[in-house]
């Protein structure tokens, strides 16, 4: 005869469960299972297993249980044809020839065998009172609450209804599971072993303290406690984890670095401008029309202050006339008065044309990741500030083909493969481009303006050799990248989606 302590350690953990939940009175295996979150079957061969061991009894019962048929749910619900004659006779009676329907007809029979009513002279005479009878309750009880067990039922009436075949029946299984003696005192056992929480149910050791570790007594797996060997509880690494929120640098500001290495990467230099501009540098110096709509102030912050400007002939003259580069100008009257007015710049083009008026001879490969403002209502694809991306190339014999290549390969490392370029138009630019890049699921997305300055731009500052320009407004990319619907979010200290965004995600 096996121990205690044997039965106990050749139990699996789902036997314990088991045993638990029948020792804690539960006797159906459906429900069991239903309470464990496991299959019905699984509680049976446990069940089967612990019966053998003798820690429960296992009580297999098979039972007739009893549904109605098609025809009996009809009759549940209209009522026996009996009842049926009997309602259409009322008290006074009807004669038989009036009871055509046979579905009716067969009512007739029953109405006599039950005592209902007499059949005299061709007439149905009903005999005073008819209650329910234990049939029709039948009826009633399995048409309200589906398949029932026989035991719960008058057998006589059920052997009538199935001969009628309004009712049938079938062969359940069920079992009944109930604890025993023995494997109560089991149960008990497994709960005693339960020491302080530190192992499980039964023979397994949770957690090893420092005493354990220094001692060494858990080598090999195994840990005596109180007398007892326990095993140390192997780690279960499909455990869901609690999540930790490490600190990490905002994902747009990685999205800038990330920016800034790659323009450094290919050989550019990192310019600064300031956030206040006159007219001149964001607008006029990129022979923007003094009328041009962009100037508007619905567009553009103003500021009440005005600016110095540099020595602006050459500028002026390019305007009104064309200057000496076979350009008709705009005409009119250029005033240095609209040039001075002070702006929050609109762009990072009046950062580059600036640095390049400074910088009049090649080579020049500078670029700049700032903050511009324009005077939008905030949306969620507008906000009145925004990040741009300023990149201007310099040198001898450069061609538009060269600024393509250049937007192909920053693009490609931005981790955009397929880039097109549509003819686009700035003032300051000819010819000018609207590079697009491919995005699954949302088709041809418009990343920006590029293009090489116009002459009437370069000619002013002395520069003499053609010059590849190209903006990028950056938030447009963050929210590519970061899978956002919404750009305000990228501007909210709201932590929700920053923590869900990768901590090592190179983006
Ligand atoms: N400044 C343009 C972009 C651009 C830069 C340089 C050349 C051409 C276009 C913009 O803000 O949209």
């Amino acid at each position: 005869m096996p121990s205690e302590e044997d039965k106990l350690s050749a139990l699996s953990p789902r036997d314990r469960q088991v045993l638990k939940e029948i020792s804690d009175g539960l006797t159906d295996p459906r429900k069991i299972a239903e309470k464990l979150g496991i299959k019905e079957v699984s509680v049976i061969s446990s069940a089967e297993g612990l019966a053998e061991m003798g820690l429960i009894g296992l009580d297999k019962r098979v039972e007739e249980v009893y549904a109605l048929t098609e025809e009996g749910a009809r009759y549940a619900e209209i009522g026996l044809p009996e009842r049926r004659i009997l309602e259409i006779a009322g008290a006074g009676g009807v004669p038989i020839s009036e009871i055509e329907d046979p579905a009716l007809k067969v009512g007739i029979g029953w109405l006599k065998k039950k005592g209902w009513a007499a059949v005299e002279a061709g007439k149905i005479k009903p005999a005073g009172d008819a209650p329910p009878g234990k049939d029709e309750e039948i009826l009633g009880a399995l048409s309200f609450q589906g398949e029932t067990s026989g035991s719960a039922l008058d057998s006589e009436a059920l052997k009538l209804l199935k001969g009628r075949g309004l009712v049938e029946s079938r062969a359940q299984k069920s079992w009944s599971l109930e604890i025993t003696d023995a494997g109560r005192s089991v149960f008990r056992k497994s709960v005693e072993k339960d020491v302080a929480g530190r192992c499980d149910s039964i023979s397994h050791i949770n957690q090893i303290t420092p005493d354990m570790i220094k001692s060494g007594v858990w080598e090999g797996g195994y840990v005596s406690y109180k007398g007892s060997r326990y095993e140390v509880r192997p780690y279960d690494v499909a455990l869901p984890a609690e999540r930790i929120y490490p600190g990490k640098v905002h994902p747009y500001q990685r999205l800038l670095s990330r920016m800034r290495e790659i323009m450094l990467e290919m050989g550019f230099s990192e310019i600064k401008g300031e956030v206040v501009q006159s007219s001149f540098w964001n607008f006029d110096a990129l022979f923007q029309p003094q009328d041009h709509p962009a100037r508007e102030m619905q567009d553009t912050f103003y500021l009440d202050s005005r600016a110095e400007i540099p020595d602006h002939s050459r500028v002026k003259e390019m305007h009104e006339h064309g200057g000496e580069v076979g350009s008709t100008g705009w005409g009119g009257t250029w005033d240095p008065e609209v040039a001075r007015r002070e702006v929050l710049r609109t762009h990072t083009t009046s950062v580059t044309i600036k640095y390049l008026a400074d910088h009049p001879n090649p080579p020049v490969k500078a670029f700049s990741i700032d903050r511009v403002y324009r005077r939008e209502a905030i949306d969620p694809t507008h906000t009145p500030e925004f990040e741009q991306l300023e990149g201007v190339i310099m040198d001898e014999g450069l061609s538009f083909a060269n600024l393509l290549g250049v937007l192909r390969e920053f693009y490609a490392k931005m981790g955009f493969e397929e880039v097109r370029f549509r003819p686009g138009y700035f003032p300051y630019t000819e010819p000018s481009v609207e590079p697009e890049v491919y995005i699954q699921g949302l088709g041809w997305v418009e990343l920006g303006g590029a293009g090489v300055f116009r002459r009437e731009v370069t000619a002013p500052f002395g520069i003499d050799h053609p010059v590849l320009a190209w903006g990028l407004g950056v938030g447009r990319l963050a929210m590519l990248r970061l899978g956002l619907k919404d750009l305000r979010l990228l501007y909210q200290s709201d932590i929700g989606w920053l923590r869900d965004v990768p901590t090592l995600s190179r983006m």
